[in-house]
């Protein structure tokens, strides 16, 4: 900014510097433009796209089929080779720079330049990428954002109170919240200011509500503050803007994982809303798992299409993904939106790679990458205790233990239990197999557990030998661990996020969660004679017995 500042100037709220009173607005202009940019760049992660970069996405969406062109024409040659030029290989990037000279006559890349860089390059996660800007593009959620709702009356109303958006990660709180700032910014009603809570100190803060006040006075313009993850600020941080949200000075949009209740500073949470957002169900997952698929201009193979699909005029490789591995994801996500994208992503990625090593040869047949079920559960890393082989003896030997002792053969347990003493310790709390049959069971293993503790080797031989001989002669069931496994298979093979816990069966400790609904309908069961009639499972769980399926 050239200009001096005078004696009778005004402060520019936002930089600081000095203006004549008759300069301060066309300044104020600029000056905001560059700010809000600079503060996007230091919380690129959280803030959106600056407008130049959106059309990106714009363009994208209108021809994707250029985007995902692995190959790019240089010219409309007649050569119908495939000829390798470059090939840019990153660490772990997929980003593949290669070129060649197609006839395809319906290939939108033909018409454009020379080589472009796959849309999946590292440099910005997926899902951040895909971040949608309206509530159009902005799945599920419908309890929250849906016609008729409370939010939506007061986006268009523009008059948005203080909110903690509440909900698991990955379900688009920041997102959310970026949707309500455009809409507001776009009616030229308020500033947004992001500050992530897990990177800002309390001196930024102080900065942005200096700012914020500078802003309203000369202004008159409200600012709304986003703190993302607003847990992370401890108390008496978070009571560094309860003044300020009180007297509107600023609108303050917070998004935690954890229950406001517990985390938020209960003056700031009552002068806040609380919205409440849910995993996203499968069905959402769906919408947003196929607006990615557009974005990288992949192509969809439903289970009975030929791996030909509708590439068979053009012989520019396409990728294609298989409408089973696109329901995994949605499945396995567990309603977290970047989870299953970047899932998505990383095995597309991964499928390009490998697509990659094996075409490196000049002249190589153009190829068709599909993307399998397998590829998004490797995507997803799901991770699996591996087995470890180095104590492989060991659990051989608990196993033949625990069987000698489920056959009540006594003999046989106490040789295997001579074998484990050998150096390493015996589990003693797993010897409690012998179930419901004979409940003292469990109290002999904890008590030989706590017995050899007080008397170490040798002694406690003699303690270990008696409570196994005990186990093997007592009588046994295995309803509890039958019932139990089913338990954990029905866990293992549940579709989509796992449903949430009975609002009746919630505890109540704090005023929000009564407002919620939590333990609301609870019947209390010594307030009632004999049997109450009451659900303790989820809805979609009513009727299943884990103790009565095979
Ligand atoms: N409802 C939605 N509709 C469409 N896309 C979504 C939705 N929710 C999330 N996404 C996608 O997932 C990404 C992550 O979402 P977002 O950052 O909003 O989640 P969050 O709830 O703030 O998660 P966290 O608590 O982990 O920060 C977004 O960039 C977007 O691409
Ligand atoms: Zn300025």
């Amino acid at each position: 900014m050239a200009e001096n500042p005078s004696d009778g100037s005004v402060a520019c709220p936002v930089c600081t510097m000095g203006f004549e009173v008759g300069k301060i607005n066309a300044h104020l202009d600029l000056c905001l433009q560059t700010h809000v940019k600079s503060r996007q760049d230091a919380f690129d992660h959280d803030t959106p796209a600056p407008p130049s970069k959106k059309p990106r996405i714009n363009t994208t969406y209108t021809r994707p089929a250029a985007l995902f062109s692995l190959f790019e024409s240089k010219s409309k040659g007649a050569d119908n080779k495939h000829k390798l030029e470059s090939v840019v290989t990153c660490k772990d990037a997929a980003e593949v720079k290669v070129m060649h000279q197609p006839e395809c006559p319906d290939s939108v890349a033909s018409a454009t330049s020379t080589s472009k860089t796959l849309m999946l390059t590292n440099e910005k996660p997926l899902a951040d990428r895909l971040r949608p800007s309206t509530l159009d593009e902005y799945f599920g959620q419908n309890k929250l954002i849906g016609e008729q709702t409370l939010l939506r009356s007061l986006l268009q109303s523009q008059d948005i109170p203080s909110l903690i958006l509440w909900g698991p990660p990955g379900c688009g709180k920041t997102t959310l919240a970026h949707i309500i700032a455009s809409s507001i910014k776009k009616k030229g009603t308020g500033r947004f200011v992001t500050l992530s809570a897990t990177s800002a100190s309390t001196s930024d803060v102080r900065e942005v509500i200096k700012q914020a006040q500078n802003e309203l006075r000369l202004c008159k313009r409200n600012t709304i503050l986003f703190i993302d993850e607003i847990h992370r600020f401890n108390k008496s941080q978070q009571d560094t803007f309860l003044p300020h949200v009180e007297c509107g000075t600023i609108t303050l949009i917070g998004a935690t994982t954890e229950n406001p209740s517990f985390q938020v500073n209960s003056a700031l949470l009552s002068r806040c809303r609380v919205l409440v957002l849910e995993k996203l169900s499968v069905e959402a997952m769906g919408s947003i798992l196929r607006r990615a698929v557009d974005f990288l201009g992949l192509q969809v193979l439903q289970e009975n299409e030929g791996e030909q699909g509708s590439s068979t005029l053009c012989s520019d490789p396409q990728v294609f993904v298989e409408q089973k591995a696109l329901d995994t994801v949605a499945h396995l996500c567990d309603g977290d939106a970047r989870a299953g994208i970047n899932g998505l992503q990383l095995a597309v990625q991964a499928c390009v790679a490998q697509m990659r090593t094996a075409s490196i040869k000049p002249d190589a047949a153009p190829q068709q990458i599909i993307v399998h079920e397998q590829h998004i559960k490797e995507g997803l890393q799901r991770s699996h205790i591996l087995y470890d082989k180095a104590g492989e003896e060991h659990y051989n030997c608990i196993s033949a233990l625990h069987k000698s002792m489920r056959g009540s053969d006594a003999n046989s347990a106490l040789y295997w239990l001579g074998r484990m003493l050998e150096g390493v310790t015996v589990n003693l709390i797993c010897l409690s197999i012998v179930g419901l049959a004979d409940p003292l069971a469990l109290t002999q293993a904890v008590s030989a557990f706590q017995a050899c503790h007080f008397t170490g080797m040798p002694e406690c031989e003699v303690i270990l030998a008696q409570c196994v001989v005990y186990m093997a002669r007592a009588p046994k069931s295995v309803e509890v661990y039958k019932a139990y496994n089913n338990v954990k298979a029905s866990l293992r093979n549940h579709q989509g996020p796992l449903p949430p816990v009975p609002l009746h069966l919630r505890n109540a400790p704090t005023k929000l969660m009564k407002n919620l609904g939590y333990a609301k309908g609870y019947k209390y069961n010594p307030n009632f004679n004999g049997s109450v009639d009451q659900e303790y499972l989820p809805e979609e769980l009513r009727g299943i017995d884990s103790f009565s399926t095979p």
